[in-house]
């Protein structure tokens, strides 16, 4: 359906990560959608396009990641040393960059695309033998021992949530684990992958400040509103870690999600009011007669 007769909208929320990556219209429905914002620029769109598609990129979201730990030096914040694979080569070019790069063994091996139902097939790799187990274009991050506890950040606008959630468990080396993160990390996820022995001891949850400190960072480096960032707690340094950054997630477990989302929308509305009538007044408003 065409937007304009269905309007007028002061914003526009949407979800389409999935529709962008699986795109088999022609216009695709992001097209339609920005040039409606382009003809109506009153209209907010949440979040802004080229913003989120740029997240659609595993190899651009690890490149921002890769920086918080120089803009966040504070509050010991960083993510895990990573190797963008374009494309297919010999396992020696492969195994050779991975030691360049200084990673260490074992390997998650995720997918360039970094949203829709292909996204996220993964696989754990542990020997650089294996390194022929993967297919590019992919990122190979290396893995961090965090006993098995992911915590979700869920961040609406100003306020964020952090919710805890089952991970992958630390695994001695063997053959390279293929696994879906679906599997893993939902909050119903019941897998051999993350169940822990009893020894392992409990870890406590991330410093709220370092978590604030670290939404407040992505927010202005995205550019966004409406996004997910998953953490985890190194076993060893006890080291805020983040592993990945996701387009407005499920926030599964935020009771609070649609009035924080309604106050989101109010707040952002009520900007652009007073930037609108604040032009006015500077201006002059518009010519007599227009
Ligand atoms: N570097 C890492 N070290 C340790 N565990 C990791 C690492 N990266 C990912 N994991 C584990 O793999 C799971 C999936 O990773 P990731 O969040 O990147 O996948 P995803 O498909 O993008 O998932 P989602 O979209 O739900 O966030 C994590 O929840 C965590 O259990
Ligand atoms: O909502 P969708 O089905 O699109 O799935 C998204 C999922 O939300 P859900 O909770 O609603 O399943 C998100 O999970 P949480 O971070 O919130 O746990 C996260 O995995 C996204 O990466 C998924 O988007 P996709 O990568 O598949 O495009
Ligand atoms: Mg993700």
């Amino acid at each position: 359906q065409p937007l304009a007769p269905q309007g007028p909208f002061d914003a526009i929320v949407h979800k389409l990560s999935d529709v962008i990556v699986e795109a088999d219209e022609i216009p695709p429905l992001s097209f339609t959608l920005q040039t409606y914002v382009s003809t109506h620029p009153s209209t907010v769109l949440l979040d802004p396009l080229p913003a989120m598609t740029r997240l659609l990129d595993r190899f651009a979201s690890y490149r921002i990641m890769s920086k918080l730990h120089n803009s966040l030096r504070d509050w010991r914040i960083c993510s895990p040393p990573y190797l963008e694979v374009h494309r297919a080569s010999d396992l020696p070019s492969i195994q050779q960059a991975v030691m360049a790069q200084g990673l260490s063994f074992p390997l998650i091996c995720k997918t360039r695309v970094a949203h829709g139902s292909l996204s996220h097939e993964m696989s754990l790799i542990f020997s650089a033998g294996s390194l022929a187990d993967i297919h590019p274009p992919c990122v190979l991050q290396s893995f961090v021992n965090h006993g098995a506890v992911l915590h979700k950040v869920f961040v609406v606008g100003d306020k964020h949530f952090c919710v805890e959630r089952p991970s992958l468990k630390n695994f001695p080396s063997r053959k390279t684990i293929f696994f879906n993160s679906h599997q893993v990390s939902k909050p119903e996820s019941s897998s051999d992958l993350t169940a822990l022995d009893e020894q392992m001891p409990c870890l406590p949850p991330p410093s709220s400040q370092a978590v604030d400190a670290l939404v407040r960072e992505l927010r202005v480096q995205l550019g966004m509103a409406l996004f997910g960032v998953d953490v985890i707690i190194n076993i060893h340094t006890h080291t805020l870690t983040v592993i990945d950054i996701n387009i407005f997630p499920g926030y599964e477990g935020v009771p609070q999600f649609f009035s924080s989302l309604l106050n989101h929308i109010e707040s952002v509305l009520d900007k652009q009011t007073s930037t609108t009538s604040s032009l006015k007044t500077t201006t002059g408003g518009p010519p007599a007669g227009l």
